[in-house]
């Protein structure tokens, strides 16, 4: 089991000032499986995936204690490199980013960025990284077209495939699917699942629907504190919290 584990978080807090956003979080992220975070507006789902690469860095007055470990290694050590990280630890956010550039130029970003200079090399995960989230037939023949003119669902599967153009060992998802259609939806949690055989993903989500279709695993956080973690289909059909039943019965959030 130790051997499936590609994150492992200890003992963390964390705190915004005197605020404290996260209490004790301690979970085991297993490899290729989808992790879903599910809890009520600001019970700390997005602070705790934000930590996971190192995102709350950039907030002067944050503070953090424990360890989160990457297979094996402390992301907080000082001789962790944080574009490393960045790269072994891909992140695709609410709405869809893509640079105000061509469809090639943004895949083709990360991999400049860490030294992929071949030209050949280049097209090769141009095509492979559109074909990964089902987009190339769709825009092969646009590549060197802005970005910004494909629709909010083709954006979105774009900054996936921009995110696993550098073969990220995690992809950290934050609520993918909110601005988008049912359809996009659909085919964003379709490509969730066959992602999985090759990455370890984390997803917040506010849509139970969604946690229960993707994921294996399901952590409930509520005010900071990580109610319950375990097998999905346990945790919507015999949680052992009560705070998660009454979520996931629609009490409460
Ligand atoms: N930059 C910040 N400075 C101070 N407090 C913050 C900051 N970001 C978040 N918080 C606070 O930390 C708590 C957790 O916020 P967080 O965004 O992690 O929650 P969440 O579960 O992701 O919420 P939502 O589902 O609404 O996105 C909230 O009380 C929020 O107000």
């Amino acid at each position: 089991m130790e051997n499936n584990i590609r994150l492992s978080v200890k003992n963390f807090n964390f705190y915004y000032g005197n605020f404290q956003a996260l209490n004790n979080i301690n979970m085991d992220v297993e490899k290729n499986k989808v992790t879903a975070l599910i809890g009520p507006s600001g019970c700390g789902k997005s602070t705790f995936l934000r930590s996971i690469n190192r995102m709350n860095d950039l907030i002067d007055i944050s503070k953090y204690e424990g360890i989160i470990q990457l297979d094996e290694t402390d992301i907080f050590d000082k001789k962790y490199d944080i574009v490393e990280l960045r790269k072994s630890i891909g992140m695709v956010f609410q709405k869809p980013n893509p640079f105000p550039k061509t469809i090639y130029e943004n895949i083709v970003y990360g991999p400049k960025l860490h030294g992929t200079r071949d030209k050949k090399k280049l097209d090769e995960i141009v095509e492979g990284s559109l074909k990964a989230v089902a987009l190339w037939d769709e825009v092969k023949d646009k590549l060197h077209q802005s970005a910004l003119g494909l629709s909010g669902g083709q954006q979105q599967r774009l900054c996936i495939a921009r995110a696993i153009a550098v073969e990220p060992e995690i992809l950290l998802m934050d609520e993918p699917t909110s601005a988008l259609d049912p359809i996009s939806t659909l085919k964003i949690e379709r490509l969730i699942r066959d992602l999985a055989k090759d990455y370890t993903i984390i997803i917040v989500t506010h849509n139970m629907q969604q946690a229960a279709r993707v994921s294996e695993y399901t952590g409930f956080f509520y005010q900071g504190v990580l109610e319950e973690f375990g097998p999905t289909e346990k945790i919507f059909t015999n949680p052992d919290n009560k705070k998660t039943e009454d979520y996931i019965t629609g009490k409460f959030g």
